[in-house]
């Protein structure tokens, strides 16, 4: 007797999805036929994992029959599990990081070299929204840390940034919400004119949102955890929305509010948390890889533990004392 597997037993369609950038920074991109899954839209170059294949050599058979090119070395980006109506799908996401080849689309689609700020005006699949934030955002986030006055504050950050960061979140939780909006709307002075993102971070923040033209907020885990998925209604459409995560089900909260990106501490000891046991690297990238949304490693670390972070699955790193 034949028997049809309900559809909740559909058979998950794994797929190795390749994210390949130029030496100028610029990603490839190419538009599915009309006629297949997800057709008319904008996708990373890949496809199906056949039996017997690693991740990697489908990779890169797949990025040969669709654009003629060989990988050479890939790494971790994201892995996103998602469910179509009408097909599931685990889109084990790599960064191609060395390849060879003239890049064609060789079975006629059309091919784009886009830079990453560009890529928002390519629609892609429902999918695709957790490899757009990671390939957006930066590899380094800085916390603030203590400041004695606001022109205190004002002077650190600026020698922050010009290190080079590109993300900040303002933490002062020590000052009331009022206190908190006159420092953020003078961070922003700062960070807008060098088109760095600011996020902001406060016990009342959700109350004050509107107040301060930022690009975003970052949520505790007390914060994350007590708000239902209707979060978004208090913050502007176009804001990212970061959370601090220490947990499995804190992570899960943080996909299900499509958060932009989360923290997870503590990576190693952190002197800010004294006493709360470090995860390491291995229990890391296990939660990291597991995460549906890009995630900075957290806690003791500087910028020698950046790569570490990256090979672990990891986005890149958040710290306060490194770059304070
Ligand atoms: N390659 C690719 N597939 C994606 C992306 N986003 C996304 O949801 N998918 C889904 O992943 C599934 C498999 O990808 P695919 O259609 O490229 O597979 P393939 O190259 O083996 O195609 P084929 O079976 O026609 O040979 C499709 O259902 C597609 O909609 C993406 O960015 N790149
Ligand atoms: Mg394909």
């Amino acid at each position: 007797m034949r028997t049809i597997a309900p559809k909740a037993m559909a058979k998950r369609v794994h797929v190795a999805v390749g994210v390949v950038m130029d030496n100028q920074g610029r990603i490839l991109i190419a538009k599915r036929p009309d006629h297949v899954h997800q057709g008319g839209l904008w996708e990373f170059p890949g496809g199906k994992v056949e039996q017997g294949e690693t991740l990697i050599q489908a990779l890169d058979r797949e990025l040969f029959e669709e654009l003629d090119i060989r990988v050479d070395g890939a790494l971790p980006l994201i892995d996103i599990i998602h469910d179509y109506p009408d097909k599931q799908v685990h889109l084990a996401v790599c960064r191609v990081v060395s390849w060879h080849g003239m890049p064609v689309g060789k079975e006629g689609q059309p091919t784009r070299w886009v830079e990453p700020h560009e890529l928002d005006q390519y629609p892609f699949p429902a999918a695709n929204y957790p490899i757009l934030n990671a390939l957006q955002l930066p590899e380094r986030c800085l916390i603030t840390g203590e400041f004695a006055t606001p022109a205190d504050l004002t002077r650190r950050l600026r020698a922050a940034l010009s290190t080079g960061l590109r993300m900040v979140l303002l933490r002062a939780h020590d000052v009331s919400v009022g206190e908190y909006v006159c420092l953020a709307q003078e961070a922003i002075q700062h960070t807008k004119a060098k088109g760095v993102k600011l996020l902001l971070a406060h016990p009342h923040i959700l109350d004050v949102v509107r107040e301060v033209n930022a690009d975003g907020v970052h949520l505790s885990s007390s914060q994350l955890m007590s708000l239902g998925a209707d979060v978004k209604t208090n913050i502007p459409d176009d804001w990212m929305i970061g959370a601090s995560c220490h947990s499995p089900a804190e992570l899960r909260q943080a996909e299900l509010i499509r958060a932009s990106y989360v923290f997870l501490s503590p990576v190693k000891a952190t002197a800010s948390h004294p006493g709360k046991p470090p995860m390491g690297w291995v229990k890391f990238a296990e939660l990291a890889r597991r995460a549906q949304v890009p995630v900075y490693a957290l806690g003791g670390l500087a910028d020698c533990d950046v790569a570490q972070a990256i090979e672990h699955g990891g986005q890149g790193i958040a710290a306060i004392r490194a770059w304070w």
